[in-house]
């Protein structure tokens, strides 16, 4: 805590102590999850998801964001097919002004966000990375699901078989409500099945993603992978990955500018031959204020849960929470 960076105070503030924000007593229907029942909201308060993992509850869409998430995308995407490998729609942009800021303010300060460390390892040299940017995640890869009464983890092979405690190293969580909807509206539209939201919040222009591509093994082969931009626009590279035969495309990156409510759907051969990343950006670049990036993916293996909760939550569940404070605008 106390060695955190200037521009961090200047965009989130951690929340009180993790436990004010457990719901220690889980309602009678048990812990929520994405599906009902949900737990029973007091009067005066929004209704919220609440499950043990999250370290706090995290509130649904008011009614009226919901009902202006139209299932079907504000426009038919641009095709970006015209380089070797690259399927990609664009949906410039796939949700509307109005409900685009809305789900960035909501979620911006609805969920608990990370700044991962971890450390690499090359050759006998280790080294610690700290995640360039916050970063949180939730979802269950296909080989387990969620007990929508208990929240607890069940074999999907065997119906109401409990996993055995330990299958997991990490503690998976169940995509909130406030994420569920546009996730079913992106499986609609696109066809596709998913079961993971990775989200990354870029604070500023010093926040960033490098170079890489999503072609874990774990999603299976050529997976599609759908991802929302909310907030402030930011610059998206593409470049093919270095192929012997020296690829026309190789080197060269291709510039998007994403802004509040596109959205990219990746398919095909895109992450096998691709790299993507954000950079840094300074000035009129770095987009005037913070981004959300969320992405829905579908993992097939235990191995995706892990790694998804390794780098985006961190180990043991997770170090320091940070939480925006609307009030104070950090
Ligand atoms: O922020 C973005 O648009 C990209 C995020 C990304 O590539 C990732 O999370 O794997
Ligand atoms: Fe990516």
């Amino acid at each position: 805590m106390s060695k955190r960076p200037r521009t961090l105070d200047a965009f989130f503030a951690p929340p009180p102590a993790k436990k004010q924000h457990i719901d220690p007593s889980p309602s009678e229907d048990g812990n929520t999850t994405t599906n009902p029942p949900l737990a029973l909201p007091k009067t005066d308060e929004q209704p919220s998801s609440t499950h043990p993992t999250y370290p706090f509850p995290i509130p649904h869409l008011p009614p009226s964001l919901t009902s202006s998430l139209h299932p079907t995308p504000a426009t038919s995407p641009i095709v970006l097919n015209n380089h070797p490998d690259l399927d990609i729609l664009y949906y410039k942009p796939y949700l509307p002004p109005r409900p685009a800021t809305a789900l960035f303010h909501h979620l911006r300060s609805s969920l608990p966000f990370y700044r991962v460390k971890y450390s690499i390892k090359r050759g006998a040299v280790e080294t610690s990375v700290t995640t360039p940017r916050y970063t949180t995640v939730f979802g269950l890869d296909s080989s387990a699901v969620f007990c929508p009464q208990s929240g607890r983890l069940l074999d999907a092979r065997t119906p109401g078989k409990p996993l055995a405690p330990g299958s997991y190293r990490c503690r998976p969580r169940p995509i909130p409500d406030c994420l569920a909807s546009l996730l079913t509206h992106t499986e609609r539209t696109t066809g596709a099945k998913f079961n993971f939201a990775l989200v990354n919040y870029y604070a500023d222009g010093n926040d960033s993603i490098a170079f890489h591509s999503d072609s874990e093994s774990f999603l299976g082969p050529d997976p599609t992978i759908a991802s929302f931009t909310l907030g402030a626009s930011r610059d998206f590279l593409l470049k093919h990955k270095p192929t012997p035969e020296n690829h026309p495309s190789e080197g060269k990156a291709m510039k998007l500018v994403l802004g509040g409510g596109d959205m990219l759907l990746m398919r095909g051969g895109t992450q096998g031959a691709w790299l993507h990343s954000v950079p840094k950006r300074k000035g009129a670049g770095d987009g005037g204020g913070g981004r959300i990036n969320i992405t829905f993916r579908r993992a097939l293996s235990k191995g995706g849960t892990e790694n998804y909760y390794k780098y985006n939550v961190g180990e043991g569940g997770g170090g320091e929470v940070w939480k925006w404070d609307e009030g104070r605008g950090r």
